[in-house]
């Protein structure tokens, strides 16, 4: 691992260095194990520790198959995903691994007892494998986290929809989590250059999410103008789409839960920020029952913010907790997209305001090949950035999941896999110099 580490701290390092490189038997992984799926069983979901279910181990090295690279991992980042591997929640991702391994000879490979989890990096290409021409051995890359085969026509339009899509690092094995990772080149893209390795890790799966879900006309389409609101605003994924709304001219009405949380987003250059805990909005009177009143107090929130006009857009995710309102609050015509259900699935809404008002629900999930990349272009051009806040070793990455699952953070928590410190990797200091302020809105607040 230490000439791995050498040839990408050296300036002089070319590609057939990297390619000459002896690769190691073993490598250090952030896991769950198979034989612990239950080991949370009976305890409520705020319960489940990701401290105690995620290893850091020895992994054996996975083998390189057609298409695919081996990327040395500088830096990763944690997403919601690995906090519901870490808890078996809402269900066991063996279940995924054993499926994606009855695929084929080569998807066998994922079907461990063990998961490596993860679905960012930044890093550097090791190998590639028969059929890889666009990459080598020494590029600096991130990956987004779309897996698909494309062997079906279904995903030829949009990769989405390929029957065999899944998430790298959640619904396949040997993620980012670790200090090298497997993936298929199709993941890959540049690294952007004026960003550090755990600066470029930490955009890759949310912002590529949030350009779905509110920019692609796959998702919501939004155009200059739209009032959206946007649910836990300063999080992973509202972080993102704060900047996405208010890059594209767009009035983003951030909803978060905290004085400190307001601020970030007001720094972002928010104006419209709403405190839902200085609110106190229940809008379920008990587990089974919601409170329309409170629905439109809410509703009369958003009008005082916006010289009384309605949402076009509700940018989703929590879900059960909030999606009676975001249905509610949103104008005749405009449109729910939604991509998660962090606090339920199960969500109950009033369909008379959605039908009488001609609203649409739109679900989204993840981003195609082509909105991955241009998410990251957005990135790697200076008009989009990151929003990491604090950055965590290998070792502390249950610790680093714990934070994301009790809501302790802000915007992205960075893990660093073979950095040995933050603040390396970036190739463009003047570009880096004019964003600084940006970039850095986040960390330690
Ligand atoms: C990028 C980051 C993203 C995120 O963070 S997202 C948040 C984290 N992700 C999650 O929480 C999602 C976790 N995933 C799940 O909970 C499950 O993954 C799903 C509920 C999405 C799917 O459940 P399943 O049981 O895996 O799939 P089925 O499609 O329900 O298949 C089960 C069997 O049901 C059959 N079936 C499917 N649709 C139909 C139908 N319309 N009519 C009849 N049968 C159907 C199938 O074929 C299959 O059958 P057979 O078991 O024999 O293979
Ligand atoms: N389908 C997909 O492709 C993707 C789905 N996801 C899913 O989206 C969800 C959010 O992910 P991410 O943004 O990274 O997570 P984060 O935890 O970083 O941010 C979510 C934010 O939502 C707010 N929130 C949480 N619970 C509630 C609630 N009950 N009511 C209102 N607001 C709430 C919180 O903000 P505050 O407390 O300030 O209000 C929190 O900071 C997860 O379930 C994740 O799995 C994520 C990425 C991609």
């Amino acid at each position: 691992m230490k000439d791995i580490l050498d040839a990408i701290q050296s300036p002089e390092s070319t590609s057939a260095d990297f390619a000459n490189i002896k690769l190691p038997e073993s490598y250090r992984a952030v896991t769950v194990h198979k034989d612990e799926t239950e080991m949370f069983t009976g305890l409520a979901s705020r319960d489940k520790d990701p401290r105690k279910s995620l290893h850091l181990d020895d992994v054996p090295l996975p083998e390189l198959g057609p298409g695919e690279a081996l990327v040395a991992v500088m830096a990763s980042s944690v997403n919601y995903n690995s906090v519901w591997t870490s808890i078996f929640e809402p269900v066991s991702t063996f279940g995924f691994l054993e499926r994606y391994g009855r695929l084929s000879e080569l998807t066998k490979r994922h079907d461990l007892p063990y998961h490596i989890i993860g679905s960012d990096l930044a890093g550097v290409v090791l190998r590639t494998g028969p059929g890889v021409n666009s990459w080598k051995p020494g590029d600096e890359v991130v990956a987004h986290c779309l897996s698909v085969e494309l062997e079906s026509s279904d995903g030829h339009n949009d990769t989405m929809l390929d029957p065999e899509q899944r998430i790298w690092g959640f619904e396949t094995n040997f993620g980012g989590l670790a200090e090298i990772a497997l993936v298929k080149s199709n993941q890959l893209m540049p690294k952007p250059d004026h960003l550090s390795w755990e600066e470029a890790a930490a955009p890759g799966l949310v912002n590529s999410t949030a350009y779905r879900q509110l920019v692609s006309r796959n998702g919501a389409g939004m155009k200059q103008g739209d009032n959206v609101l946007i649910w836990g605003a300063s999080g992973g994924l509202g972080s993102y789409a704060t900047q996405f709304a208010l890059a594209g001219g767009a009035n983003p009405i951030c909803v978060v839960s905290s004085p400190e949380k307001a601020d970030i987003c007001r720094s972002m250059g928010a104006e419209a920020v709403i405190d839902r805990n200085a609110e106190g909005y229940r809008f379920w009177k008990d587990e089974q029952t919601q409170d329309p009143k409170e629905w439109k107090r809410f509703g009369s929130k958003i009008r005082e913010l916006t010289g009384g006009e309605d949402i076009d857009i509700v940018f989703e995710h929590p879900g059960r907790e909030t999606f009676g309102a975001s249905v509610y609050v949103t104008r005749k015509g405009g449109t729910i997209t939604t991509c998660a259900s962090t606090s339920g699935y199960m969500h109950q809404y009033d369909n008379r305001y959605l039908w009488m008002s001609l609203k649409r629900i739109i679900g989204s999930h993840f981003a195609n090949y082509r909105e991955a990349w241009e998410a990251n272009r957005l990135i790697a051009k200076g008009k989009i950035h990151p929003t990491l806040s604090k950055v965590y070793s290998l070792e502390d990455t249950g610790q680093a999941a714990y934070d994301v699952h009790r809501n302790l953070h802000q915007g992205k928590v960075g893990v660093l896999a073979l950095a040995p410190e933050e603040g390396l990797g970036v190739r463009d200091p003047e570009m880096r110099a004019k964003h600084i302020d940006a970039i850095n809105r986040f960390r330690n607040v």
